[in-house]
């Protein structure tokens, strides 16, 4: 087989937005940017953690401007692209131009896997704006492969010029991403690229990483130390040389990417994201990451088991932008408990 490669695409100050609570600031981000350019990962995403314009009561409130962190990160970094994420809806246009402004050279537009038609405008948009563009089909593990690859083909055929299978719940294992994929490559062809963003709630982020690779996905998330929502994502350190064992080419300097793990990143972790009992109930029952600290929040609120509201969650199939019902779980429970 002729070695593959891969584009590897950091979300620390994406995904890890999460994790920080949104507390980034912009000697973080700068550090954090410069250790991943200098070790040759080719594109930093960063944002709020549900996108531009996330920062809200229901998403939780930004430390700094997103626009500056952008900024701090592209006047950082040398060879390193940078990216942003978007939910149409919560995120507009507006916040895109004024993204590509601060420096952005790639847009991350995110739909739940079943809505890509939402994305129809800004696909348009970004392509007119001249960023490149990636689309994000959250919560994959919610629809068959057949369904995701007509999902995908909206997405493409609106201007998006690679799809994600996004494992947002750490619930895919294996098969269910390379059948994924592949329904992706089946359906695309030489229209698009197909990439994977792990999660590492059943610890599978890695090694579903290396299947989406060997299936033809040429992009592939990861973040420092995991860090990101719930058990974390795909450790980019882990990443790097366990790709290089298994003859995937990601052109990451192995020794530089470890030492910004665990000399950059690692002292500003506030909490380590873990697979721990609540996070491997939310790969198990599939729910999305992002729930995680709002769930415990309700959870010490209404003095119900976390573990038990979000195995509700998962039974109601709740998605992002959902995020107030957890409340209403949490209080459900406490009401049949008393
Ligand atoms: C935008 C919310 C979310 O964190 C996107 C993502 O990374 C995922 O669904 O896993
Ligand atoms: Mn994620």
């Amino acid at each position: 087989m002729s070695e593959l490669k891969v584009r590897i695409t950091d979300t620390t100050l994406r995904d890890g937005s999460h994790a920080m609570r949104h507390q980034y600031t912009v000697d973080q981000v700068t550090a954090v940017s410069r250790a991943l350019d200098e070790a040759g990962v080719p594109v930093i995403e960063v944002t709020h953690g549900d996108g531009l314009a996330g920062s809200s009561f229901n998403y939780g409130f930004s430390k700094t401007n997103e626009m500056e962190l952008i900024e701090a990160v592209k006047n950082t970094v040398e060879q390193a692209k940078v990216a942003a994420l978007m939910l149409p809806g919560l995120g507009t246009v507006h916040e895109m131009r004024e993204a590509k402004n601060r420096g952005i050279d790639i847009i991350r537009i995110a739909t739940h896997c079943t809505e890509a038609d939402v994305s129809i405008q800004h696909f348009n948009a970004a392509r007119e704006m001249g960023l490149e563009t990636v689309g994000f089909l959250m919560l994959s593990h919610m629809i068959s492969p057949a369904e995701l690859a007509k999902q995908a083909r909206i997405q493409v055929d609106a201007g998006c010029q690679c799809v994600y299978v996004v494992d947002s719940a750490g619930a895919l294992i294996l098969d269910d991403v390379s059948d994924r994929v592949k329904a992706l490559k089946d359906e695309l062809g030489d229209d698009a690229e197909v990439g994977f963003h792990g999660h590492q709630n059943l610890s599978f982020g890695v090694a579903n990483s290396v299947f989406a690779a060997r299936e033809g996905a040429t992009q592939i998330d990861g973040s420092l130390n995991a860090f990101g929502a719930g058990a974390g994502n795909s450790p980019t350190e882990v990443i790097v040389p366990a790709f290089e064992r298994v003859g995937i080419h990601t052109g990451v300097d192995t020794k530089k990417i470890l030492d910004a793990a665990e000399e950059v990143m690692k002292p500003m972790i506030p909490r380590m994201p873990i697979m721990d009992r609540a996070s491997i109930i939310q790969g198990k029952a599939g729910v999305y990451n992002s729930f995680l600290f709002h769930a415990e929040r309700a959870a010490e609120r209404y003095g119900v088991p976390v573990t038990e509201i979000l195995e509700e969650i998962g039974r109601r199939r709740y998605v992002g932008g959902q995020e107030d019902m957890i409340i209403d779980v949490a209080v459900s429970l406490a009401n049949a408990a008393a």
